[in-house]
């Protein structure tokens, strides 16, 4: 099984963005929390940040709208030319419409479940969506610790998946670092992001070495 590890810039020095991204150019896709304020009680950036992150980073984003209405929303993020675009479940209102949408576009389409969010209304929908994020820490900030109750929802996922004979990626976000990566990829994630523990280390290239070569130790 193929793995991703996808550092997100929300712990980045947004002042030095451009610096920041091509420090993690060995990584697969740089991870973008877009946040509203509304969704979550925190703010970040928006498209035309996203349209300018996209002109000058070495490896293609992979946005995260924490955002209300991404009905409305997400369709201008594929359209700047993120690789994927994630919205989450909990705030659209027609989530297959949008994903057939996104795809339409050109974009890989992803749906982002909270922590307490159950899976099983998805579970049937699968092959619409190109990715799932199962949130391991609540989402609105970057920081947080790992919530080891995910873990089942991951497995059901990783089956309901298999199941499907989809190639349908598995991400989690929130709170990765070299050990909780273990569980994660234990019970079947194969796409990581990881924001304070790559742009903590003195070295984010070395980290995201580490944590592929953790991943793969446990590979589902
Ligand atoms: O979506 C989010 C937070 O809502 C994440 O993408 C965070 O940016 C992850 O940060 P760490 O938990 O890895 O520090
Ligand atoms: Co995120």
């Amino acid at each position: 099984m193929d793995m991703r590890l996808n550092p997100s810039i929300l712990a980045a020095d947004f002042a030095n963005l451009e610096r920041d991204l091509a420090r993690i150019s060995s990584a697969d896709f740089a991870h973008v929390d877009i946040m509203d304020n509304h969704f979550v009680p925190n703010l970040t950036f928006g498209l035309g940040m996203v349209e300018r992150l996209q002109q000058v980073s070495p490896i293609p984003l992979d946005v995260h709208l924490m955002i209300d209405d991404p009905d409305r929303w997400a369709p201008g993020y594929a359209e700047v030319g993120a690789a994927s675009v994630t919205f989450h479940a909990e705030a659209a209102t027609d989530a297959v419409a949008l994903a057939r949408r996104l795809r339409d576009m050109g974009a890989r389409a992803g749906i982002a479940l909270k922590p307490g969010t159950p899976v099983e209304p998805y579970l049937e929908l699968l092959q619409e969506f190109d990715q799932v994020l199962v949130m391991t820490v609540e989402p609105g900030f970057g920081g947080q610790s790992f919530i080891a109750e995910t873990l089942p929802k991951i497995e059901l996922l990783r089956s309901a998946i298999r199941r499907s004979g989809h190639d349908i990626w598995l991400q989690v976000d929130g709170g990765i670092n070299e050990e909780t990566i273990l569980a994660a990829a234990g019970a079947g994630a194969d796409t990581f992001v990881a924001g304070s523990s790559v742009f903590g280390a003195d070295h984010p290239a070395d980290k995201i070495a580490a944590l592929r070569a953790a991943a793969a130790s446990h590979r589902h």
